[in-house]
């Protein structure tokens, strides 16, 4: 069993596959407070591995972005293979600090201030930007590195940061910005 919040379907609405159609699992719980986090994660409901493929299903897209709360606490290989044998192309949003399985499609990193990094392969980093410094960042190994305002409320001042810093590019969260889930 696995503790879901909720199952959805929307547009990814950050990041390199921003305005992509996917399901969105979201998963119970996680082992960061940050006080900025803008997600109710802490109820769910356990879900067998067949119902979460089941309801997956239940919508046209292949991409599934699995979220939380944070994903890495409790996604497994078993998993990763269920969804793949139903076809579909499989993401998540982790904070970076869980080991990963390897054959997730995409990895998006979302590294906060003061934890140790144990995921191993990422594609794009993602970083909350309050003013911090995130230079370092920019050495993980990832493909894209992307700078996302705080709830849409310090967009100048991201803006500012790139184009001063130029390796970095912006991530709207645009779900936000078109009122839907
Ligand atoms: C809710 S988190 C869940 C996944 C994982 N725990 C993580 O932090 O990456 C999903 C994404 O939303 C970002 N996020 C959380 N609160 C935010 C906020 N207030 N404004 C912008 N992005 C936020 C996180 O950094 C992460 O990239
Ligand atoms: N539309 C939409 N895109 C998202 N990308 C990452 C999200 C998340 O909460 O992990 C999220 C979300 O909550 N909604
Ligand atoms: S790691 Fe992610 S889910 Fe956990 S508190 Fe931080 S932003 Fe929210
Ligand atoms: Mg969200």
């Amino acid at each position: 069993m696995r503790k879901i919040n909720e199952i959805f379907y929307s547009l990814q609405g950050e990041g390199f596959h921003a305005g992509t159609p996917a399901v969105f699992v979201r998963f119970s719980g996680c082992n960061l407070k940050c006080d900025f986090c803008d997600t109710r994660h802490e109820e769910g409901k356990d879900m067998t591995d067949e119902e979460i493929v089941e309801e997956v299903l239940r919508y046209p897209s292949r991409m599934v972005i699995l979220t939380g709360g944070e994903p890495g606490l409790w996604v497994d290989d078993a998993l990763i293979e269920a969804l793949h044998k139903a076809g579909k192309y499989i993401c998540i949003e982790t904070n970076g600090t869980c080991v990963l399985p390897e054959q997730i499609d995409w990895v998006t990193c979302s590294p906060k201030q003061g934890t140790v990094l144990k995921v191993k392969r990422m594609d794009e980093v993602k970083v909350v930007y309050l003013g911090q410094d995130v230079s370092s960042y920019l050495q993980l190994p990832a493909t894209h590195f992307f700078l996302q305002p705080c709830s849409c409320r310090n967009t100048e001042e991201v803006v500012g940061y790139i184009l001063q810093h130029p390796q970095w590019r912006l991530s709207l969260q645009t779900h936000k910005l078109i009122n839907i889930p």
